[in-house]
């Protein structure tokens, strides 16, 4: 059993699952130009908040590699170039911005090209291994929050494929499978690109966890015929106030989830939390092509021409939220002072408030 990974830096190459052919076909495929690696997240090869940052750093480095000056200030000016390009492949993960920022600020100081060069590498690589670290310490705290629940819902891939390694709420089922403890995941497929279908499912299955596919029209009637206890998500951006942007049809869960009464969970890094925004209204909300909705792969289903709406993520306010599971505490969200308290004071792992 394993739990499989997405993005792969080895011997300074760039190598990714291909996400769009899964589960039929598992590929992964080299990038080598800025070009490729845009195309890529666009495309949701690589796909789920952090994995995008991580894949946009090491392909900010790699092409960096090849630009051919001595001027370090040119340097710069031609890094930054390509870092706007890359940001603009995808608006409202906000790990996106936050990695490559972290790699342009990186090389503020360089002194010269091959030290600016060698400086995005190791940038990129610390993004990759923290977010790893990150990740298991979100599994750990989730499973002390559902130490006493068995049956859990989610939705789209927050899973390690989505991640450096792990997931965010997806990482207790896999620590969970590690130490023997058993769960009953329910994944809802996830209209338009069935993420939860083809993803979550399949890569549940790779780690040996139960996994049960629903549709999401299902959510409702599933948690009260199976008995779901709690619902966990991930995460693309979480806005100052606890406001949390995930992939549609999580508004629909914290809905159910309150009038159910179970806890309702978002599980995502610090990296994932956007304190320049005050709410979730600020928060751009991608649009996808009609086709996505129109169609199913190749086979059209709505008559030809049919006017779509296709936004890729909802926003679900702070209230609906019974706590932000992050890699240095389990936040209850709704206080803009307690968020940053918590984000920015020394882990704080295993404490609650
Ligand atoms: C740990 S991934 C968190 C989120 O990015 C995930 O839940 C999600 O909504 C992904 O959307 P996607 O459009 O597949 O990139």
């Amino acid at each position: 059993m394993t739990i499989p990974i997405s993005v792969i830096w080895k011997d300074e190459q760039l190598t990714i699952l291909d996400q769009r052919l899964l589960p039929q076909t598992v590929h992964y495929e080299t990038l080598e130009t800025l070009e490729q690696v845009h195309e890529a997240i666009f495309q949701l090869k690589v796909r789920g908040a952090p994995a995008i940052g991580i894949a946009a750093a090491y392909g900010l480095a790699l092409a960096a590699k090849r630009h051919d000056t001595a001027d370090v200030g040119l340097f710069r000016h031609r890094v930054k170039k390509d870092a706007d390009y890359l940001v603009a492949s995808r608006p409202t993960a906000v790990n996106l911005a936050w990695a490559i920022a972290r790699l342009v600020n990186r090389i503020e100081q360089a002194k010269t090209v091959t030290q600016a060069k060698a400086q995005l590498i190791e940038e990129a690589q610390l993004i990759r291994d923290e977010d790893e670290a990150a990740c298991r310490n979100i599994g750990e705290l989730a499973l002390e929050l559902l130490a006493d629940k068995e049956k859990v819902m989610t939705i789209c891939n927050a899973g390690s494929i989505a991640t450096a390694k792990y997931g965010t709420a997806l990482a207790p089922f896999h620590l969970g499978q590690e130490r023997g403890r058993e769960f009953e995941v329910y994944a809802c497929e996830t209209r338009p690109l069935f993420q939860g279908a083809r993803l979550t499912v399949w890569e549940l299955q790779q780690a040996g966890v139960d996994v049960t596919l629903i549709t999401d029209s299902m959510a409702a009637h599933t948690i009260g015929a199976k008995g779901i206890e709690a619902i966990i998500v991930g995460a693309d951006r979480i806005t100052a106030n606890g406001d949390t942007a995930n992939k549609i049809g999580t508004l629909n869960l914290a809905i159910l989830a309150h009038a159910y009464g179970i806890p309702f969970y978002v599980a995502a890094p610090v990296s994932t939390f956007d304190l320049s925004l005050e709410t979730g209204s600020a928060i751009p909300i991608e649009e996808r092509a009609a086709e996505e909705v129109a169609a199913i792969g190749t086979q059209q289903i709505a008559p030809a021409g049919t006017k779509v709406f296709n936004p890729a993520f909802d926003v679900t306010p702070a209230n609906y939220i019974t706590a932000i599971i992050t890699e240095r505490g389990v936040i209850r969200p709704n206080d803009r002072q307690i968020i940053e308290a918590q984000l920015y004071a020394e882990p704080l792992k295993g404490e609650t408030i």
